[in-house]
């Protein structure tokens, strides 16, 4: 079987711009609207016991559109692999953005740790924790926008997200003292501590807790103690000491740091955590395009596209969405797709 032969024809398959325990990601490019894609590609047999998470990570990227979350278009799967087909994000990591400048300044911070703010916020509100966040989990795209991505290990606890988890997960130098203590956590706490971490890391462009050695550094985090470097103002030592607080009772909550006096200065309004795009819009434009492009009436490609089954419908029209709100022309290439979707099609 040529390799992924499953996206021939609707994806280009370019290079490998990641590529993690059980899975990897490859640079594509959508064929009808010509937008560069990232397919993450996983082998189910090497997935084993961890081939829940990816039902875990789906359902929450398909219940989670936000601006500041890596979206998913499609989603195939054959009997051997999974594809996901998500957002692009060509500024690469926010670790390689902080790394390439040391650190960063306060105002350039705030701006980026709004977003990750926002972002994990909307998480919250829906009864997702994320659990692994860190910089390498935080993607920038073309226009510096902050993306989160690696859904894999959030949570979503029954019935909300007051309830307990305990599977430790994550990266312990992100890890929050109760995950490493495998006492049971709220997720929504254990996703502060780590908020926590990436300002310091914003900031300091260093790590609060480090150690090559597994249990120095354990008792680094439990102790909560860390070098308030000088390049803190005071404001900033005083917010992440709210954040790094060793008892998860003391933390400071998602929904104060929204509008936390250093997130606000230099902005007129608190974080949002709302959607501030309509999911699932109607857009008549791409609607029509996409019509005219399959030869059916505009109300049989709506049935077709409203069912949301993030099949290679879906991705069409997210990214003629995508590339309406871009500015660029919506319109579509490469009539060959055509005959071969209308034999799958009608
Ligand atoms: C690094 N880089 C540089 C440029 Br320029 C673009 C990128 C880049 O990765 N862009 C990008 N766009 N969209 C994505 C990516 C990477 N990416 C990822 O999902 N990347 C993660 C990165 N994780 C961080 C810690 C462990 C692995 C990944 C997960 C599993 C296997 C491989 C990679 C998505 C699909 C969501």
């Amino acid at each position: 079987m040529a390799r992924y032969s499953v996206l021939k024809g609707f994806y280009d398959v370019e290079q490998t711009i990641g590529s993690g325990g059980f899975a990897k990601v490859k640079l594509g490019t959508h064929c009808l609207t010509k937008e560069k894609v990232a397919i993450k590609i996983m082998e189910k047999s090497r997935l084993g016991d961890d081939l829940p998470r990816v039902k875990i990570e789906l359902e929450a990227l398909k219940n989670l559109p936000h601006q500041n979350i890596c979206k998913l278009y499609q989603v195939i799967e054959t009997e051997s692999h999974y594809y996901l087909i998500l957002e692009y994000c060509s500024g690469g990591e926010l670790f390689d953005h902080i790394v390439e400048r040391n650190r960063l300044e306060e105002k350039q911070a705030r701006v980026f740790f709004r977003q990750i703010v926002s972002a994990v916020a909307f998480l919250h509100d829906k009864g997702y924790a994320h659990r692994d966040l860190k910089p390498e989990n935080v993607l920038l795209d073309k226009e510096k926008n902050l993306k989160l991505i690696d859904f894999g290990l959030c949570a979503k606890p029954q019935p909300g997200l007051d309830s307990f988890l305990y599977t430790s997960c994550g990266s312990p130098t992100y890890a929050a003292p109760e995950l490493i203590l495998g006492q049971k956590y709220l997720g929504s706490e254990v996703d502060i501590w780590s908020l926590g971490i990436l300002l310091y890391a914003l900031l300091c462009g260093v790590l609060p807790f480090d150690d090559e050695n597994i249990d120095s550094l354990y008792r680094k985090i439990l102790s909560g103690r860390y070098e308030e470097s000088s390049c803190l103002s005071l404001e900033s030592k005083r917010l992440i000491r709210s954040m790094l607080q060793v008892d998860p009772k003391k933390r400071i909550t998602i929904d104060d740091l929204l509008s936390h006096p250093w997130l606000m200065k230099g902005f007129k309004e608190p974080v949002t955590k709302l959607c501030l795009h309509k999911v699932h819009e109607k857009d008549p434009s791409c609607l029509s395009v996409m019509a005219e492009y399959y030869r059916v009436s505009v109300d049989v490609m709506w049935s077709k596209l409203n069912s949301w089954t993030y099949d290679y419908n879906t991705a069409t029209y997210m990214l003629l969405l995508s590339k309406k709100q871009r500015g660029l022309p919506i319109k579509l290439y490469n009539f060959a797709l055509r005959d071969k979707m209308e034999s799958g099609f009608n």
